[in-house]
């Protein structure tokens, strides 16, 4: 319904954190500090398609007014009633304060607010090593405490004694509370904190336009018969793609418009990862990787003028820039320029590339490249992949030659044996990852805790028919599987799936695959083909597995599909219709490698010891995850593994790839 909102709240809050943590520099300090913020801001957004998600103030709750100027992004308070508040004038950044009910308020139009913060902060930071400047934090001026466990980032509290304090447990990240000068708290090992937060809060927001609720506009608090996250608008004929919610939020378009959570979805979430936070690995993945890539790949290409300036004009904008919409000759047929507009693209246009969703922005910056390089065309260009030269040489390297030699002696273990070493080849084999190799030179060392972090293969076995048992028997098995990367990791993918051919295990395999280059490694149908091709040449067992294969696709058994979504820069959770009947059709669905995971569970900071059962509740059929740890998510850890990966000493367990899992929801 069009209409007008208007809300206005007042939240009162008081949070108590402390925490021990231990190792190496002592620091003291007390600072007590006052700040009063008033602002006044008022902007216009302009969109198209009238798309409005509410405010979710939930009750008891606090909620976040952020008076920017023009754009406004999402406000994430914190549970427990901390609140977020940052009046920056000029770009406007997400507030993560804590993990709790996230809400999205986007399409603000004017927003008015006033925030009073009243915070005293004690601290004791010990050091060792590194270098310390005793002589910050100096008199009159506040600084942070912050009590995290394990990495400790900068902080930048504020001028005017501001303070920032953030107990983050967990990964802990930068407070840029306001422009003024920063102290960096980085190497402290052994960290002692207490903090106490008192705030009040009150704001109104008016909106016009879009969709609202009208039942749902509160006054000081939600109401609590007012569930609805978003609205809807009608669905897209025959796509099956949700319109309404916030793109990446995991909600979903019933059929009548209205929004539903995806059935079982817990209602708890966390904050969706973004690159914004200088020093974090997903922020160097923005602002380093990517320009690295597209040198990468203008080098290995004689290139004509029109590339190169388009390459240019990528180079300067994946850094420094705003995401763009597609430009008119990016998709001849305009179908892909329609999926992107579902996808969110009318949302973030405009945004940088780090205030966005980091799953959004790295999986947009990849349809960009194929964009510059001239993929789409017309042109000489189009269909050419950019990172298939690489892809070939991974191929042809000896370490392909040595590990499909190795196969011969697998014959001589027993089954259940040459069983594991297949799926740990084919897990393992997500290590092979170009992309992650351009900027990883860390990777490889071993930690002191086991390398599987949780294993649940025992639970993925029991999902499949018992070797020797036939379909007349039982029905027929499939399982899907989602491929991640081309080269290394897809070969034994592929000799994963011949073997439980072989065995009896499955009866059918569909293999999902990406339609365009993407992620730089990510397999597309020719590198199925040319994985098929290296098996078949190789001899031995591998060209037994490769024969296998090749009738099994001609037969049928063997499916490949490349379906849009699987570029798509979004979850799971909001896939479309078609491909979820072919997951709920399979007996179970194998997700491998890092980008599947974070699509899988959402790319969230989630605790790590979040049920991995209930955040992939929502799949529609068993789901097992195959993946190296390459990026900040994680779920379904438990918390003795937690602690033992924390106090390793392994700061970069979550990103390195030495370690993996094996999950599996049933
Ligand atoms: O090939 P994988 O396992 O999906 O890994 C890709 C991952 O690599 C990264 O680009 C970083 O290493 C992540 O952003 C992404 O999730």
């Amino acid at each position: 319904m069009p209409g007008l909102i208007v809300r206005r709240g007042v939240a009162l809050g008081l949070t108590v954190r402390n925490g021990v943590a231990s190792r190496l520099t002592v620091r003291r300090g007390v600072a007590r500090g006052l700040t009063v913020r008033i602002g006044v801001a008022s902007g216009l957004t302009v969109r198209r398609g009238g798309r409005v998600s509410p405010d979710r103030p939930a009750r008891g709750r606090a909620w976040a007014v952020r008076p920017d100027w023009g754009r406004v992004p999402l406000d994430r308070p914190a549970r427990g009633c901390a609140w977020a508040d940052r009046p920056e004038w000029g770009r406007a950044r997400a507030d993560r304060l804590a993990r709790g009910r996230a809400r999205a308020d986007r399409p603000a139009r004017v927003v008015l607010g006033l925030t009073v913060r009243i915070g005293v902060a004690s601290g004791l930071t010990v050091r060792r090593g590194g270098r310390v400047s005793p002589d910050r934090p100096a008199r009159g001026r506040a600084w942070a405490v912050r009590p995290d466990w394990g990495r400790v980032p900068l902080d930048r509290p504020a001028r005017g004694c501001a303070w920032a304090d953030r107990p983050e447990w967990g990964r802990a990240r930068a407070d840029r509370l306001a422009r003024g000068r920063a102290r960096a708290d980085r190497p402290a090992r052994v960290v002692l904190g207490l903090t106490v937060r008192i705030g009040v809060a009150s704001g109104s927001t008016v909106r016009r336009g879009g969709r609202v609720p009208p039942d749902c506009p509160a006054r000081g608090r939600a109401r609590p018969d007012c569930p609805v996250p978003g609205v809807c608008s009608a669905r897209s004929p025959g796509t099956g793609d949700a319109l309404g919610p916030p793109p990446g939020t995991g909600d979903a378009c019933g059929p009548t418009g209205t929004v539903t959570r995806m059935a079982d979805t817990p209602s708890v979430t966390a904050p969706v990862i973004l690159g914004d936070e200088p020093g974090s690995f997903p922020h160097g993945v923005l602002a380093e990787r990517h320009p690295a890539l597209v040198r990468q790949v203008r080098d290995a290409f004689p290139f004509g003028p029109e590339r190169l300036r388009a390459l240019d004009a990528l180079l300067a904008s994946c850094a420094d820039g705003v995401v763009e919409p597609l430009p008119a000759d990016a998709d001849p047929t305009g179908r892909d320029r329609d999926r992107w507009a579902r996808w969110g693209m009318d949302a973030y246009a405009g945004r940088s590339w780090y205030d966005v969703p980091w799953l959004w922005a790295e999986s947009h910056f990849y349809r960009r490249l194929l964009d510059a390089v001239g993929y789409f065309g017309p042109g000489a260009w189009q269909g050419v992949d950019p990172f298939r030269p690489a892809k070939l040489a991974e191929l042809d390297a000896p370490e392909t030659d040595e590990e499909l030699a190795a196969l011969d002696g697998l014959d001589e273990l027993p089954t259940e044996e040459r069983t594991r070493a297949l799926l740990h080849g084919s897990l393992w084999g997500n290590r092979a990852d170009l992309g992650f190799r351009l900027s990883d030179r860390g990777a490889g060392t071993e930690g002191a805790v086991e390398a599987l972090v949780a294993d649940d293969s025992d639970a993925l076995w029991s999902l499949l028919p018992a070797p020797g048992t036939g379909p007349a028997e039982r029905g027929p098995a499939t399982l899907c599987l989602v491929a991640d990367n081309a080269g290394r990791e897809l070969v034994p993918d592929l000799l994963l799936v011949s073997h439980l051919l072989a065995e009896g295990r499955v009866d059918r395999a569909v293999l999902h695959v990406k339609p365009y280059p993407y992620y730089v490694s990510d397999a597309t149908p020719t590198d199925v083909l040319d994985a098929l091709r290296r098996l078949v040449a190789a001899g031995g067992a591998a060209a037994a597995h490769g024969e296998r294969l090749w009738t099994a696709l001609t037969d049928g058994r063997v499916t490949v599909r490349a379906h849009p979504f699987s570029c798509a820069p979004l979850p799971y959770a909001d896939m479309p219709d078609d491909l979820r009947a072919d997951f709920a059709a399979a007996t179970v669905t194998v997700l491998k490698g890092d980008l599947n995971y974070r699509r899988l569970v959402g790319d969230r900071w989630w605790p790590p010891t979040t049920s991995f059962a209930r955040v992939t509740a929502y799949f529609p059929g068993p789901v097992a995850a195959l993946r190296t740890l390459k990026s900040d998510v994680v779920t379904g850890l438990d918390a003795k593994t937690e602690a033992a990966l924390d106090a390793s000493g392994e700061r970069r367990w979550r990103t390195s790839g030495t370690h993996a899992l094996i999950q599996v929801r049933s």
